[in-house]
């Protein structure tokens, strides 16, 4: 069972008994951890706060937008779970917003729309992904940062070229959050195989835009008995449709924005994940683009064991079949654009 599923339930749970035993003083054996959600009004950021409020793991949650974010904190701390929940608006309240928190999640920014590639926000998202992490190295350097805003591919290194000349990088806590990559792969071959999607796991490394994106299907993995082979074009096929995941959501919304709810979906199993390891939780790990020496590319997402002072430990590809060694080759000359261009936008302003 992945772990929202279980946070739901658990959540559900805890919603029961607290219903049952109004007045009865509700003792719980918590680890108090707050989360902060930076652009927690909009389209992502709503959901999100939903799912970490559902969370188990979160005692106080801060959501954070320049409006709007009085309503959604308003709307959201009324169901029965644990975390407190307080809005913040405005720069003036960011700090306040940011102080003592062990994670912050950050789906700040603006989507695409039709026609346009992940690379075509760093115009605009570029300077508000910057903004916010040096509020968050002044705030709560030791937070564990999850960066959500596109292009993935170069604001996580412009959030660690910050950090660094803050003189409060490590790298342990900063994670590109890559999840709905993983979250489609699973989804798109469980239904290629026929197979309980629970019971799926497909690799998916490299970064978070078009061929950087790079599901490992050679060493994908369920239970039971699957209703269909696989050939090679069905694979490909399957590549193509983790890899152009976002396109087809940004089309199908068709000027409306990009994945949403699939993805707080993804960053809320991501931070929950997260919040396991910051709390010792045995075997938690996740994909994540992290600062990386597995390929020659200073920034690439592959499997990471979470522990408590973040990743501790960033795991290897493993082994990739033909095909899957020409597309690394390819995702990791197109990330290493796209991380150069991050870092110099962080050292000189240049867009
Ligand atoms: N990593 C991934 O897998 C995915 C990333 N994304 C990215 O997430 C970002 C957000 O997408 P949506 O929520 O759909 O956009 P949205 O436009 O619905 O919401 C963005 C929110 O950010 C807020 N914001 C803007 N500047 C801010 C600032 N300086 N401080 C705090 N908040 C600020 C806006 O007020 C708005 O509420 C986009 O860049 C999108 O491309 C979207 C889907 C998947
Ligand atoms: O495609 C987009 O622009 C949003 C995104 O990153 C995704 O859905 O994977």
């Amino acid at each position: 069972m992945n772990s929202l599923v279980r946070a739901s339930k658990q959540a559900l749970q805890n919603a029961a008994r607290s219903y049952a035993s109004r007045g009865a003083g509700g003792e719980r054996d918590v680890v108090p951890r707050k989360v902060a959600i930076l652009g927690a009004a909009g389209g992502i950021g709503q959901p999100l706060s939903l799912l970490m409020k559902m969370s188990p793991h979160v005692t106080n949650l801060a959501l954070y937008d320049i409006a709007g974010t009085p309503g959604v904190a308003a709307d959201v701390s009324h169901m029965n779970t644990i975390a407190k929940v307080k809005g913040f608006a405005g720069e003036d309240q960011l700090h306040e917003a940011l102080e003592g928190s062990d994670v912050v999640i950050i789906p700040a920014g603006v989507p695409r729309k039709p026609g346009m590639t992940r690379d075509d926000l760093f115009k605009i998202n570029a300077s508000i992904v910057q903004g916010l992490i040096k509020a968050c190295g002044e705030a709560c350097p030791k937070a564990l940062l999850n960066i959500i805003s596109n292009p993935v591919n170069s604001t996580v290194p412009i959030a660690a070229e910050t950090l660094k000349a803050m003189g409060v990088y490590d790298p342990k806590r900063l994670f590109g959050v890559t999840t709905l990559d993983l979250v489609r792969a699973r989804t798109f071959y469980a239904d290629a195989i026929g197979v309980d999607v629970n019971s799926v796991d497909v690799p998916v490394v490299g970064g978070h835009a078009g061929t950087t994106i790079l599901p490992l299907f050679s060493q994908a993995r369920h239970q039971g008995q699957a209703q269909k082979e696989l050939s090679a074009e069905e694979i490909d096929a399957l590549t193509k449709r983790t890899q152009d995941g976002g396109t087809e959501v940004v089309q199908a919304k068709a000027g409306k924005g990009s994945a949403t709810l699939s993805m707080a979906y993804a960053g809320a199993l991501f931070a929950d994940s997260c919040l396991r390891g910051l709390n010792g939780t045995a075997q938690t790990s996740e994909y994540s683009m992290v600062q990386s020496e597995v390929t020659s590319c200073p920034f690439f997402a592959s499997k990471v064991r979470l522990g408590p002072s973040g990743a501790e430990e960033i795991l290897g590809l493993g082994e990739l079949n033909e095909l899957e060694q020409k597309g690394l080759d390819v995702a990791i000359a197109e990330l290493t654009a796209s991380v150069e261009k991050g870092v110099k936008f962080a050292k000189d302003g240049s867009l």
